[in-house]
């Protein structure tokens, strides 16, 4: 190995390249200071090269294959329709490589500086960089990890990072757990033809109970096998293929076989080879490492941001402490630091769900007076012309302040649409503020609109209820 000579100073130093670093990286460089950052694989990180992007551009072809029934309603001549994965394939990664170089980009326009190769602290102001037989020393003022997380996958089961990034498609797949990766993996290679069976140990997938019921009722006409309330799983290889033994809800003894089996997994930092215990950086049981909301570790000079930082695990999160990160280095005091109470969950499944805020179990169990207003996407015009009926908006307001307290969709539009939701909680939106604004003719907004008229009794698209808009009171 060659050890390079302490060549660089840098002001600020970060450790890989995902969504929190490379973020991170340009808003440093933005306020003008020299920044080098260190990755040892791609930039892009999990979420360019083996998440968000490949499993949406995976989501995004079922969808399309669906909407080729409506296409021909409207007249298209499609021919067989035929899926050829390989071509997909292709699309994918050609997607990924395209965004990838998107960030190189980026970083060489704001005069980043991209080191390759594996980062290690030697003291709490140097770091080394080891790629193959060299190995360079850089001393910084300000130090930002990012370096992400990891799964436990256990051996003979397919980890999140792999199940989009398929060359060829498996002809079953079983799919353990409630996240979004599972519904989202359910509903795209169920439409390419792969037979799907989802497992689930929970009762629920988490959801807000009206939202779930629907998900369930569409899993059911998707025609995909889905077993709740599953208890012991337990995985075996035969030689061919895997087992996956459980307890259904019955209390009977499953047995299932299939050629690829996922099931979500415990997430750990990747902080094991950084040299941490060499500065005394704190840690908490799982390897992530400890912060506050400006993303500071126990070590003033060294900040943390994304999945090394611990659950929830989103790129969303990730972007936004690492710029929080990087504010609190440059000493801004009119930014904000970063807060997740309003973190939006998205799930592209067929039709899509979004939700924010609070759900009506959590209302109840906290014992607020609220109303629900819904509206079901079978009544808006733009629903109807595009043949995206499926699905429903429901809104919960507190009685009394009027205060917005959560929005949940499931339904065409759902992932664009919830932002307002978004925006409204965070201005503490009262029902006024979403009755009162113009909303766009004929469109999937409306039925926001409805549902909020729903809410005060006076949804116009919407037949007239027994108890329109009584109060719930628990
Ligand atoms: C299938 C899947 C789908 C997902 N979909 C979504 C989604 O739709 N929306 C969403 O918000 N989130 C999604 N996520 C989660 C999202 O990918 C992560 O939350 C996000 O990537 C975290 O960003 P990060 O920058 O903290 O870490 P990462 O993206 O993991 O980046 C860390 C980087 O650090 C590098 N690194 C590690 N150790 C070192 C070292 N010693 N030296 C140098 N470099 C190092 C790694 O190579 C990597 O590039 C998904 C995840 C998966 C697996
Ligand atoms: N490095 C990795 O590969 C890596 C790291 C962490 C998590 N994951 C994957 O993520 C899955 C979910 O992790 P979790 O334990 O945080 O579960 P989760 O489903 O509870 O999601 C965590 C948070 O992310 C948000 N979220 C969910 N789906 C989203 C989406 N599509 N877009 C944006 N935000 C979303 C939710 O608001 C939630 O608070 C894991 O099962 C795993 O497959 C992968």
């Amino acid at each position: 190995m060659v050890v390079g000579e302490l060549a660089q100073e840098k002001d600020v130093v970060i450790l890989g390249g995902g969504p929190a670093g490379y973020t991170a990286a340009i808003r440093a460089a933005q306020s003008g200071r020299e920044v080098l950052l260190i990755e040892k694989d791609q930039l892009g990180g999990t979420c360019l090269n083996k998440g968000c992007i490949p499993s949406k551009a995976t989501a995004e072809a079922a969808k399309q294959y669906k909407h080729m029934d409506h296409l021909k309603n409207m007249g298209f001549e499609i021919g067989s329709g035929h899926f050829d994965f390989g071509r997909f394939k292709e699309y994918r990664d050609g997607k990924v490589d395209q965004l990838r170089k998107g960030v190189e980009s980026l970083c060489k326009a704001n005069k980043i500086e991209v080191m390759f190769g594996e980062a290690v602290f030697l003291s709490d102001d140097r770091i080394g960089i080891e790629n193959g037989h060299q190995f360079d020393v850089v001393r910084f003022n300000h130090a930002l990890i990012s370096v992400g997380a990891s799964g436990g996958k256990k051996a003979g089961l397919i980890g999140a990072s792999d199940l989009f990034r398929f060359s060829t498609l498996p002809e079953e797949l079983i799919l353990a757990g409630s996240s979004y990766i599972v519904l989202e993996a359910a509903f795209a290679y169920h439409s390419f033809g792969v037979k799907t069976t989802i497992i689930n140990e929970g009762e629920t997938f988490g959801l807000d109970e009206t939202i779930e019921k629907e998900l369930l009722r569409q899993l059911k006409k998707a025609k995909i096998p889905v077993h709740m309330g599953a208890k012991a799983i337990k995985i075996d290889w035969n030689g061919d293929r895997t087992l996956c033994r459980f307890v259904n809800a019955k209390g009977e003894s499953m047995e299932l076989a299939s050629s690829h089996i996922y099931m979500d997994e415990q997430y750990n930092g990747n902080t094991s080879a950084l040299g941490l215990e060499r500065i005394g950086i704190e840690l908490d049981e799982n390897q992530f490492i400890k912060v506050d909301e400006w993303g500071r570790t126990s070590l003033s000079n060294i900040y943390a941001a994304g999945d090394v930082t611990g659950a929830p695990f989103s790129a969303v999160k990730a972007i936004k402490q690492g710029k929080a990160a990087v504010e609190a280095m440059m000493g801004n005091e009119h930014a904000a630091p970063a807060d997740f109470y309003y973190l939006p969950t998205i799930i592209h499944s067929q039709p899509p769900v979004a939700s924010v805020g609070m759900t009506e179990e959590v209302a109840r169990s906290e014992n607020l007076d609220y109303r629900a207003g819904t509206y079901v996407l079978g009544g808006n015009g733009y629903a109807a012309l595009t043949e995206k009926k499926d699905g429903l908006v429901k809104v919960l307001f507190e009685e009394g302040t009027d205060r917005l307290l959560g929005i949940h969709i499931i339904g065409e539009g759902a992932i664009d649409l919830i932002q307002t939701g978004v925006v409204g909680l965070e201005m503490a939106a009262r029902d006024e503020d979403f009755l009162y604004p113009n909303y766009a003719h004929p469109s999937l907004a409306e039925s926001l609109l409805e549902a909020c008229e729903d809410a005060v009794g006076k949804a116009i698209h919407q037949a007239p209820k027994n108890k329109k808009a009584e109060k719930v009171k628990m």
